[in-house]
């Protein structure tokens, strides 16, 4: 993560503004969608393996509830914050309004280092958490789902703990669940799935294809891991990938399923022995190839690694990674970059197909909720690429937020909330 410049919610803002010109909304409902409606901070004591007791802080935000409940993923990292949860429950606003989902926006996370934690300590941390946020979430108020270090794990015992506090089982209070709780098929994927689907669609508008397209992917968690494999699976050749240990690459491209497995089984990347060269996370985002994704952290893409890009598109599967001056950067080089809110939907559009399966009690299948993805993400794709020729913006990103904040003002003006 760079040092540059302002804060993830300052840049939130300042990419929010750009499209303010562009959007047909009034400046006080600019001015309450820079915003958030609530926060809640909670400190977590939790039990160490060692019988010491350790406090852990929490957050949630719920940032927009203008368009329907908020949503939004649960984070674990050692840098969570306050102000990156807030960023992050923005961004969810905007995610939820362009990819026509009925929700509003939230985020929450715990500062913690999953590394260091064991089953049971992640267990009692998550139990915590969750009677922790517990009056603020709910089926109909706001859904947690999973985020960067969570998963369908921590989901089961998000809602194993929101359920007994209620008294009866309530599936639809989390998304992202183990499947026979509730889950989806298609949701561990959806993220990455939803990447590797604007990946083919971004290249097909610029009039190539997936098909041998040289591809880096900073971080191969979740969603890196998911968008290499599928691209793959497309004929995409992907050269370099990484964790937060650095990364590996190879021009004649990696076993993506081999790095996955390794990944899955508990290793890193620089354990990985196949062929492969080591290289840095910084090489990897200034690498010669056809597509970069970063899918790690906040703040990567900064102006001076802006100036330095040899990819010829940018997919954004990670939340925030471009500041506004690197935005700048790539618009005058010609480098498009699809933004964050369009690039990694497909996680909360497969999150809300598992919430309205669960209030129907009933489960699609695998094909169904894919080809729904699909169907939503393109139609998506389309409107953000009308937007951009329609109103000259100078970039993807200003255009997709255009369509989000016209949304999210309508709500506004229907619920009579600035006459
Ligand atoms: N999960 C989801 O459904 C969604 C996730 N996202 C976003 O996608 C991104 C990744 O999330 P997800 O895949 O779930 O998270 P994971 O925790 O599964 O994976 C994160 C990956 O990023 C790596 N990483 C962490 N810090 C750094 C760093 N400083 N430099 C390089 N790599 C780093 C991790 O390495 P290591 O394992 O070594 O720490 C890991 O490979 C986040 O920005 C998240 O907000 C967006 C929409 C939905
Ligand atoms: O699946 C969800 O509800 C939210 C996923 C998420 O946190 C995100 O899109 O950033």
């Amino acid at each position: 993560m760079s040092d540059e410049g302002p804060s993830t919610l300052e840049n939130m803002r300042t990419q929010m503004k750009r499209a303010q010109e562009y959007a047909n909304v009034t400046e006080n409902v600019f001015k309450r969608l820079k915003h958030p409606e609530r926060t809640l901070e909670v400190s977590l004591p939790v039990l160490r393996d060692n019988g010491e007791e350790e406090i852990f802080k929490g957050y949630r935000c719920q940032f927009s509830g203008a368009r329907g409940p908020y949503k939004g993923g649960v984070r674990y990292h050692p840098s969570v914050s306050m102000d990156e949860v807030i960023a992050l429950a923005g961004l969810m606003s905007s995610k939820t309004a362009l990819v026509q989902l009925p929700y509003g926006g939230a985020k929450g996370g715990v500062v913690c280092n999953p590394k260091d934690l064991s089953r049971d300590e992640m267990k009692r941390v998550t139990r915590r958490y969750t009677e922790g946020i517990r009056r603020m979430i709910g089926p109909k108020v706001d859904i947690p789902a999973p985020d960067m270090n969570t998963g369908p794990r921590e989901m089961a015992w998000m809602m194993d703990t929101y359920s007994v506090y209620e008294g009866h089982t309530i599936p639809e209070s989390v998304t992202g669940k183990p499947i026979d709780l509730g889950g989806t098929p298609g949701r561990v994927e959806a993220t990455g799935r939803g990447v590797a689907n604007t990946t083919e669609q971004i290249l097909e508008y610029y009039g190539r294809s997936a098909e041998d397209a040289t591809v880096a992917i900073q971080g191969f968690g979740n969603v890196g891991s998911w968008a290499g494999r599928l691209l793959a699976e497309r004929g995409a050749n992907v050269v370099a990938t990484s964790d937060v240990t650095g990364g590996i690459y190879n021009p004649k491209g990696i076993d993506t399923r081999e790095v996955a497995e390794l990944i899955e089984s508990g290793g890193q990347i620089a354990d990985y022995d196949g062929d492969v060269d080591p290289i840095t996370n910084d090489e990897l985002l200034r690498l010669d190839v056809d597509v970069l994704i970063p899918a790690a952290v906040s703040h990567v893409i900064t102006s001076d690694v802006a100036e330095e890009v040899r990819a010829d598109i940018i997919v954004e599967a990670a939340n925030g990674p471009t500041t506004p001056e690197a935005d700048d950067v790539l618009a005058e080089r010609d480098i498009p970059t699809v933004p964050d809110i369009l690039a990694n939907s497909g996680g909360v559009i497969v999150s809300y197909l598992e919430w309205v399966q669960n209030t129907q009690e009933y489960r699609w299948t695998l094909e169904e909720v894919n080809a729904d993805l699909e169907r939503r993400m393109t139609e998506a794709f389309e409107n953000m690429m009308e937007a951009y020729d329609e109103y000259e913006t100078p970039d993807l990103r200003t255009a997709a937020y255009t369509i989000a904040l016209d949304s999210q003002a309508t709500a506004h003006e229907h619920r009579g909330l600035f006459p």
